[in-house]
């Protein structure tokens, strides 16, 4: 029977660089980020909600989403993020499940489901391990100004918009640190594989 692992964080504190790791070694990933990106295609259900709640302005001249216009609002707004959350909780939870229930059809040994949420949209049943990527909160505000070219401010606001990472390393039965370089990062994930027994040196 496959392994789920549930590969989570706090914003920016590593997750997809985490999840590149496992690609390198040939894992299969599930990334919500992109299925949260496929729901609100043009033409889907989910995009037709989103601009019934915020309006034809959200959307850019092409007909698509302004992801950008969506991120100001709902990193600043905690009612508009709980308004997008609870319209788009369930189209996203349906494409995760049903793209892990492919791999398991396909028998992989490890499937990893990477969900930001995944503690704060309770996916705890849809997993059997919690890998939790973690960082100083000085690290995770730098890394995250720097990546998204946030002034301070607003780089505390998206984290404050989350479970605090300390919380969710509580939950964890993993924990990555993602402190120093990717190569250290790296290799606290190998050794986690090869005590799992899904890689060998
Ligand atoms: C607001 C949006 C348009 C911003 O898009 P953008 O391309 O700038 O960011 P991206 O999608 O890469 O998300 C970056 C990170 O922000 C955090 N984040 C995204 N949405 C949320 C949210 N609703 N609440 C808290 N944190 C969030 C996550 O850590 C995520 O990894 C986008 O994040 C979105 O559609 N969010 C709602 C869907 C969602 O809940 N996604 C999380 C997947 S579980
Ligand atoms: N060990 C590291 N050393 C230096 N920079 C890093 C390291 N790990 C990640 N980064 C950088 O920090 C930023 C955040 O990392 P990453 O995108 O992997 O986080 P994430 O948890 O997936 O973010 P999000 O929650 O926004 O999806 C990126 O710009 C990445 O290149």
């Amino acid at each position: 029977m496959a392994n789920v692992l549930g590969l989570t964080g706090g914003i920016a504190s590593g997750k997809s660089t985490v999840s590149q790791i496992f690609k390198k070694y040939h894992f299969k990933i599930v990334d919500a980020d992109i299925g949260a990106r496929k729901i609100l295609d043009p033409g889907t259900k989910g995009l037709e909600e989103v601009v019934r709640i915020f309006g034809k302005q959200i959307l850019l001249d092409s007909g698509s989403l302004d992801r950008v216009k969506l991120g100001q609002i709902i990193f600043n707004d905690a009612k508009k993020r709980k308004q997008l959350d609870e319209c788009l909780v369930h189209h996203i939870r349906e494409w995760i499940v049903s793209e892990k229930n492919k791999l398991l059809a396909r028998n992989e040994p490890l499937i990893i489901l990477d969900i930001p949420l995944l503690i704060e949209a309770h996916y705890e049943n849809e997993v059997d391990e919690i890998m939790v990527v973690a960082v100083s909160e000085e690290t995770q505000l730098k890394r995250l100004m720097k990546r998204n070219e946030l002034t301070v401010e607003e780089a505390k606001m998206r984290i404050e918009s989350q479970l605090p990472l300390s919380e969710k390393i509580e939950m964890a039965d993993i924990v990555i640190y993602n402190e120093g370089t990717i190569e250290e990062t790296e290799a606290q994930v190998v050794k986690w594989l090869v005590s799992k027994g899904y890689y060998s040196e």
